[in-house]
């Protein structure tokens, strides 16, 4: 069987991993992974069915029969969850929080780790998380890990979703970004760490095409063995 390429894309929140992975898919015409999205769907059906975010014993049957599917259409991706459109409701930072205390769980990530690696398919795949260059797509062919300052990531979201018409404190922003970092860094499986062979890239003063073009000379030096 033919290995299908991987690019993965790590970092914090806000550092702009979902934007630089978009891009990528778009430009290679590639599969995209948004698996900060399936934790938080999870999130969202924990919820849904009562189960606090630290049962683990609970939270697993849902994690491995979760219902959810990615319906992408003139590239607008909506999110189904057990029927209903939550495409906007796993974006708040409430939802990320409790995203980020089920993936704590190393039980709950054991059992989401096949349906992300189904992913893996021609032409290829762009993988955006925490985990994907270290444990999800250890092999991967090319792995960026994207960072920026903890100020400009609660900026980025502060801005982001005003834009969307929620009622954010940049403060709380600030806090909550830290918070998270700090359990999706310190907890005992698949913490957020740069896989050894991943290129750092730093946007806390870098554009979106400033990074998009770094991306893409790392990968085609990877890949084609040359630079854009
Ligand atoms: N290099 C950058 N400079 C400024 N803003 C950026 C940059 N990259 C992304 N953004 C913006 O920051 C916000 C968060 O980006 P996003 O891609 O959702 O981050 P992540 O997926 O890492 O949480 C978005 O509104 C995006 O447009
Ligand atoms: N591969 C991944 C992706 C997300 N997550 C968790 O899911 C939460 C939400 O992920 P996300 O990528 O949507 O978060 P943002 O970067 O968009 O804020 C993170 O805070 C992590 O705790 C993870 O543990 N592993």
């Amino acid at each position: 069987m033919q290995k299908v390429p991987v690019v993965t894309v790590d970092g914090p929140s806000g550092a702009g991993k979902g934007t630089l992975s978009t891009l990528l898919a778009e430009h290679y015409q590639w599969q995209f992974l948004d698996s900060g999205a399936i934790y938080r769907v999870l999130a969202v059906a924990t919820t849904h069915h009562g189960i606090e975010p630290d049962d683990e014993v609970g939270i697993v049957p849902l994690a491995s029969s979760l219902d959810v599917t990615f319906d992408t259409q003139n590239g607008v991706t909506r999110v189904i969850l057990e029927g209903e459109d939550v495409t906007d409701d796993i974006r708040t930072e409430e939802v990320g929080s409790i995203a980020s205390q089920v993936a704590a769980l190393p039980t709950v990530r054991e059992a989401l780790l096949r349906r992300q690696r189904a992913f893996a398919e021609a032409p290829g795949l762009i993988a955006d998380g925490r985990d994907m260059g270290t444990i999800v797509f250890p092999n991967a062919d090319v792995k960026i890990f994207l960072t920026a300052s903890a100020e400009s990531r609660a900026q980025r979201r502060y801005d982001q979703l005003k834009l969307k018409g929620h009622d954010v404190k940049l403060p709380r922003l600030l806090s909550d970004i830290q918070a998270r970092d700090e359990r999706d860094s310190n907890r005992s499986v698949a913490p957020l760490v740069a896989a050894s062979d991943a290129l750092v890239i730093d946007s806390t003063s870098l554009g979106i095409n400033q990074v998009l073009d770094k991306a893409k000379n790392f990968i085609e030096s990877k890949l084609f063995g040359d630079d854009v």
